[in-house]
């Protein structure tokens, strides 16, 4: 393994293993990312280089598969380390892209640049990674000369890799997602507060709980009484998410929508490769739940036309490797097509398959996925794969 500083000199020594900086990589989606590459063993076919917004200078990270050590963090505002490098990966955060990109493509940075954050999404000059579902707009968008490609929202990337055959197969008329959103979604605090809330309230109640005897009425009305009275630490969501739910995510966009709902439909047809004429409306109602991590969703499905049932979860199943497909029971539903079955794991469970009362082109459906996989690291690390000639 080279030092961080000959793998920077080689660079574009066709020789060498392809070098990537890696930004971001402490994080939650960052820790993810390192995790499945070391279980793909893409650290034996790349020289990493990692950064650091705060630690620059301390030993990078021991990563499973690197033959010798990765050096010294190098700093990850320094535009000059960081142009000498073909290939940057950053799961950092919007903030650090909005402040760094635009100051390396103005030093005539010309690399390839993969992101998790949403800052350049919806850009004319970036591409929505999701390649089980869009491998045909990245080869073409590689073959064009595009440099920016980023991960997509959580949410759809999940809905994407559920349901993207009947997409695909142009049955989709128009969509709704109504989301069940996990805490870990804002990051690692908004976890450890949802916790510490479940801990607090049980602690306001735990005598009466110990108590079988104890009237339920008093033990609902202490828990609501501690969760309107400020007590509960709620300083990463702004108010009680236990026991409760928050039917707003991310900005207010001043129309009536979240700009978590926007992403659902802008997002799903870039990633679809989709011209403005054939946009299919896709629209969303987006909630944070008090789960830990796997962000669920329901959708309602207006087809183009009747197809069967059977057709239907054929398509969906036949999709990609990852579609895991629960059978419409309650037992199978609840074994199978929760967040505690969805995460840690690749697979996207997609069930509650069903025609609806409306008519026989309405679907109903619910998946979960985990967040962190699919619906943020594995999409960027299948990128960096494809980027440099290993996928
Ligand atoms: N969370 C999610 O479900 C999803 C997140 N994303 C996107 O991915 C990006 C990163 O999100 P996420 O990983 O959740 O962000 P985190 O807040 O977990 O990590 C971002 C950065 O924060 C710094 N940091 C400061 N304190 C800590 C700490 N105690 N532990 C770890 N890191 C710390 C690290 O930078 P340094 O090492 O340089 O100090 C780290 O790289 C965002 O743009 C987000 O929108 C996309 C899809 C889903
Ligand atoms: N907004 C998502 C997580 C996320 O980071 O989304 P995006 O990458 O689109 O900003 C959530 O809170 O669950």
């Amino acid at each position: 393994m080279l030092s961080p500083e000959s793998a920077l000199q080689t660079a574009s020594d066709p020789a060498a293993n392809p070098t990537v900086g890696l930004i971001g990589w402490r994080g939650m989606v960052g820790s993810v990312l390192l995790q499945r590459m070391a279980e793909e063993g893409d650290f034996e076919r790349l020289n990493p280089v990692f950064f650091s917004t705060s630690a620059a200078g301390q030993p990078a990270p021991a990563v499973e598969g690197l033959k010798g050590d990765a050096g010294l963090l190098q700093d990850a505002y320094d535009i000059e380390t960081l142009a000498k490098l073909p290939v940057i990966l950053t799961t950092q955060g919007g903030g650090y892209t909005s402040e760094v990109y635009p100051k390396l493509r103005a030093a005539g940075w010309n690399g390839i640049w993969i992101d998790a954050a949403s800052t350049l999404r919806m850009e004319d000059s970036s591409i929505i990674v999701l390649d089980p579902v869009n491998r045909n707009v990245i080869d073409a968008g590689l073959a064009s000369g595009v440099k920016d490609f980023v991960g997509g929202n959580c949410t759809v990337s999940c809905m994407l890799m559920g349901l993207g055959g009947l997409f695909k197969a142009g049955l989709v008329e128009w969509g709704t997602a109504m989301t069940y959103q996990a805490a870990s979604g804002g990051g690692a605090r908004h976890m450890r507060e949802l916790l510490t809330q479940f801990g607090d309230l049980h602690g306001v109640v735990a005598n009466e709980l110990a108590d079988p005897a104890s009237a339920i009425l008093e033990i609902d009305r202490k828990v609501t009484a501690a969760q309107r009275d400020g007590s509960l630490d709620a300083s990463q969501f702004g108010m009680p998410l236990a026991g409760s739910l928050i039917p707003w995510i991310d900005a207010d966009l001043g129309n009536g929508m979240s700009k978590e709902e926007k992403k659902a439909g802008d997002e799903t047809n870039k990633i679809l490769g989709h011209s403005a004429a054939q946009r299919v409306p896709f629209d969303s109602l987006c909630v944070r739940i008090g789960t830990l991590r796997s962000h669920s969703q329901a959708l309602t499905l207006k087809l183009t036309r009747d197809v069967p049932l059977d057709e239907i979860e054929q398509i969906i199943a036949s999709d990609n490797e990852w579609v895991s497909l629960v059978p419409n029971t309650k037992e199978a539903s609840m074994a199978d097509l929760t967040p505690i079955a969805a995460s840690g794991a690749m697979t996207i469970p997609v069930g509650r398959l069903r025609k609806m009362e409306m008519g026989p082109e309405y679907l109903s459906a619910f998946t979960v996925g985990d967040q962190l996989l699919w619906g943020a690291a594995e999409p960027v690390r299948r990128m960096l794969a494809i980027a440099t000639g290993n996928l």
